[in-house]
């Protein structure tokens, strides 16, 4: 494989892509590079539906191979949320700062040994002739009483991993490339590849 599609429209997912696969050698292109493409609708029930239909939707249109992303923040105080809708949480627009005031919000008397939360990732990568494959990769950490740090997306300037007392938006980003769920599931992905032998 030389060059495989990201089915995303998101800017800060494809730029760790990109850096992902270019120590791998492998050009990538994501639906940003492509203006005559659908967004999928993601009407899966969870992240592992979501990505294999974002993956095999677009595979089947331009029947190459596509690598898709489904992924969130799951928050333990607000019982998982927001999960599979991290993206439209504060509304349908993708608003990362309404999303984390959302967030901040419905936390405000949650004590910081109660803000544990979660960044959950899963990747499909789907070629047709091919059985779809599905990881999963994870982050754990706490979520910051208020925004810092200019780095990453989402809700980066809110989520402190584990063993950090900065945010991700706060870290270096190659910090968050070797310790992010994404990072996880893409190691997770190879490791399976490489069995597969392609
Ligand atoms: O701070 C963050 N750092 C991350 O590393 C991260 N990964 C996911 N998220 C959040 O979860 C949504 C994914 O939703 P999602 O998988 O549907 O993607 P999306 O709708 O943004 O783009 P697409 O890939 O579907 O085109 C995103 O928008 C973000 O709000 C993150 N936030
Ligand atoms: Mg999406």
């Amino acid at each position: 494989m030389d060059e495989l599609i990201i089915a995303t429209k998101n800017a800060g997912k494809a730029k760790e892509f990109q850096q992902f696969f270019a120590q791998l050698h492998i050009r990538v292109k994501s639906l940003l590079d492509f203006d005559d493409l659908p967004e999928v609708e993601e009407t899966g029930t969870t992240f592992a539906e979501n990505a294999r239909l974002k993956a095999e939707t677009i595979a089947e249109l331009l029947n190459m191979p596509v690598l898709a992303d489904d992924s969130g923040l799951e928050i333990d105080a607000l019982q998982g949320r927001p999960g599979i809708y991290s993206a439209r949480y504060a509304g349908e627009d993708k608003d990362d700062e309404a999303n984390i005031r959302k967030v901040l919000e419905e936390m405000q008397s949650v004590p910081m040994e109660n803000r544990t939360a979660r960044f959950v990732c899963v990747l499909a990568l789907a070629e047709k002739g091919k059985e779809t494959v599905i990881t999963e990769g994870y982050c754990e950490g706490k979520i910051a009483l208020h925004p810092a740090g200019e780095n990453g997306f989402g809700y980066d300037p809110i989520f402190i991993p584990e063993g950090y007392t900065n945010t991700l938006a706060e870290l270096d980003p190659s910090v968050k490339q070797e310790i992010s769920h994404r990072r996880h599931a893409m190691d997770q992905l190879q490791a399976l590849l490489q069995q597969r032998k392609d």
